[in-house]
């Protein structure tokens, strides 16, 4: 049985996990390790595919609406015998037969979540519900992507897993901060009473290759202006901090917690912080130093401050990041231009 690794309270399943799929021991049935990643056709969820594909004994499908993913993320591994891609919306069930299931699935971007943010809640809540019925049917592990945004705006710094957080209930930000929230609750309501195994990741801030040109993240934003050669757009007060973690040390982070003995939550993140106006700076000097950086307008109920407290993902999972901003952000340089269309300066 996993061990809980979070608040103190009593998460203990009631009940043994469900056996696995009896198409486990039929007579036609491969070795290999079937793994589904819902959402992985987006930023994280293709980069998580790539090195799961790595390796030989997994087998892996990826389940993506494409509302804020691309097939083009997935394109070295379309017609791969061990790889299959299904258009499907997790806020309609899904039928598979998997091991594992990596719970990606939900908009990242505060503008693309913002957008329809009555569809966020129905991925974060029946999308979650969908895939915990399928863990339970076919007896597979669940891992889910948290947010730091459990947090909310946090009182405490830096924030860790026990901290309940300050998150407001009825603002624009809502759907997702406490529609993952609510995929927590879940999460540990199918492991208590129908002993799921599962595990729950709190990302923080990862940027890297393959983030939309136009998500409107902050990294993501000030490369692409950077390159373009447009005003860095630091919304303001610019004291607002954030830590930013690479997405390969994401995805080995995401693996090992999988992979590993404990259900979380864990934080899995960069403790590095920077306020936005360091990270222009570093933007601005390390892609283009003819940029200028612009103070606009923030939007309501933007976190100030976030950092996170990785002790437990050290302690239970072996795991810390090793790249640091400076060296992550030229890393993102190359795909940015070649998406862009704009050659590298002479
Ligand atoms: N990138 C970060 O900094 C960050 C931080 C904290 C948590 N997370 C979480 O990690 C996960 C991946 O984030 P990302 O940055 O790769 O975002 P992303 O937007 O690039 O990827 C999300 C993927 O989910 C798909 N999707 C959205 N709604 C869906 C639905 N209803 N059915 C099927 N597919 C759907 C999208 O098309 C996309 O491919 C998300 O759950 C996000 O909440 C990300
Ligand atoms: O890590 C997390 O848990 C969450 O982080 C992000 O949310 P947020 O931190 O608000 O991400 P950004 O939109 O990149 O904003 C970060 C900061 O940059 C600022 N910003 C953003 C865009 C910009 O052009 N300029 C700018 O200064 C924002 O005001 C904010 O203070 C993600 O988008 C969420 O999906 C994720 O769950």
């Amino acid at each position: 049985m996993a061990k809980e690794a979070s608040n103190g309270d009593n998460h203990a399943a009631t009940k043994p996990p469900p056996t696995p799929s009896p198409l486990r021991n039929s007579k036609f049935f491969q070795s290999n390790l079937r793994i589904l990643v819902t959402g992985g056709a987006g930023f994280i969820g293709s980069h998580l595919v790539d090195k799961l594909m790595e390796n030989e004994k997994n087998e892996v499908i990826v389940a993506d609406n494409y509302f804020t993913g691309s097939k083009d993320n997935l394109k070295k591994w379309i017609g791969h015998p061990r790889f299959e891609l299904i258009r499907h919306d997790v806020t309609e069930p899904l039928l598979v037969e998997v091991d594992q299931i990596y719970h990606l699935a939900c908009p990242a971007s505060p503008i693309f979540y913002k957008y329809n943010p009555v569809k966020t809640i129905k991925t974060n809540v029946i999308g979650t519900l969908n895939m915990l019925g399928l863990a339970k049917r076919v007896g597979a592990r669940i891992l889910l992507t948290s947010t730091s945004e459990v947090y909310g705006d946090p009182l405490v710094h830096p924030q860790e897993e026990s901290y309940w957080g300050n998150v407001n209930p009825i603002g624009v930000r809502s759907c997702y901060d406490e529609g993952k929230r609510v995929a927590e609750t879940l999460m540990f309501d199918y492991h208590r009473q129908h002993g799921i195994e599962i595990r729950i990741a709190r990302i923080f801030n990862t940027y890297g290759p393959r983030m939309n040109i136009d998500d409107g993240r902050v990294v993501s934003n000030f490369i692409a202006q950077a390159i373009r050669g447009e005003p860095l757009t630091v919304q303001a007060p610019g004291t607002q901090t954030r830590s930013f973690c690479y997405v390969s040390d994401m995805v080995d982070g995401l693996i090992r917690l999988m992979e590993g003995e404990n259900t979380g939550p864990i934080n899995i993140g960069n403790p590095g912080e920077f306020t936005m106006t360091e990270l222009a700076e570093t933007v601005k000097e390390l892609i283009n130093p003819d940029v200028e950086i612009s103070m606009v307008e923030n939007t309501p109920d933007d976190p100030r401050q976030r950092k996170p407290n990785i002790t437990k993902a050290k302690e239970l999972l072996g795991w810390e990041p090793k790249i640091k901003l400076r060296d992550g952000l030229p890393l993102m340089e190359e795909d940015f231009r070649t998406r862009l269309g704009v050659p590298p300066k002479k």
